[in-house]
């Protein structure tokens, strides 16, 4: 691992890192806010995965986590969204290939040798953490971001255990029901991706912890999101869960520092229970 940069931030540290992943057979680069704390045991850990067209930075700079993750005491990780490099598949639209890796493993031609985002997240930087940096892995909660928020609700139901809640800002929630799902899982599976949609996996298998959902009402990409398909399964299960709607907000990075400090509040009160 190579320390890319470190920052002072809200008494902790703002690092960026990059690594060797065997999942994705790149190197990858992931930010990590440490709050003080750190400096003196094993913190709780928050993950947000980002969304199309994303890096590991756009959140790390534009959603304000790291200041109420140091009021809470929470690291904050921010991977980047998919492999990346010269000898990576890609393609010329925007919500496939480089930046697009909806974390799933994907098994077709010619994105199966390096677009295995689920692996990479829950395994290669899942372990990294764990042995070189200050982390209670016991207690993980995951967030994310419209392609990051399908990531973190799938992720979080797809592995009973490892995450104590969940939360997401504008998810891709019914992908099979949508153009941000159907042409990708197509592409990177081959076919049916139901065993990665939100809402589909709310309705077989829920969640062992509490949900939360922010949506705003004014979003650009509304109909691509579904989020009322998610509520009702969420509704059927009568799963722990909340869902808003937010009048006058977009899918923008503005609208998730509006409520970011809601979703670390929610994450710290899982994480400390
Ligand atoms: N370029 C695209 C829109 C891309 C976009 O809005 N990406 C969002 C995530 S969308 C779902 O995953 C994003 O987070 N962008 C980065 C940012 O810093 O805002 C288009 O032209 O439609």
């Amino acid at each position: 691992m190579q320390t890319k940069s470190e920052n002072r931030c809200f008494g902790g540290t703002q690092g960026v890192f990059t690594h060797a992943s065997k999942a994705t057979g790149t190197d990858m680069t992931f930010g990590l806010f440490l709050p003080e704390e750190a400096a003196t045991g094993p913190v709780p850990v928050l993950w947000f995965l980002s969304g199309l067209t994303c890096t590991h930075e756009n959140a790390m700079t534009k959603a304000g986590a790291q200041a109420f993750a140091a009021q809470q005491g929470i690291a904050v990780v921010f991977p980047d969204t998919s492999p990346r490099g010269d000898g990576v598949a890609d393609d010329a639209a925007f919500d496939l290939g480089q930046g697009a890796g909806f974390y799933i493993d994907a098994t077709q031609a010619p994105w199966a040798p390096h677009f295995s985002m689920e692996r990479y997240i829950t395994r290669d930087l899942t372990d990294l953490l764990a042995s070189e940096f200050p982390l209670d892995m016991d207690r993980q909660g995951i967030t994310g971001h419209s392609m990051g928020g399908h990531g973190a609700l799938t992720l979080a139901m797809k592995h009973p255990g490892r995450f104590r809640s969940v939360s997401a800002f504008s998810p891709i929630c019914h992908p099979t029901q949508s153009d941000w799902g159907r042409k990708q899982f197509a592409a990177y599976l081959g076919g049916d991706g139901s065993a990665h949609d939100a809402t589909l996996l709310m309705r077989d298998r829920g969640f062992d912890g509490p949900v939360l959902v922010d949506q705003g009402a004014d979003d650009q990409f509304y109909d691509l999101l579904n989020t009322g398909d998610f509520a009702a399964a969420c509704a059927a299960r009568r799963q722990d869960a909340q869902v808003r709607l937010h009048k006058g907000y977009d899918h923008s990075y503005y609208f998730i520092a509006s409520f970011m400090e809601d979703h670390v509040d929610f994450h710290a009160q899982a994480l400390y229970a």
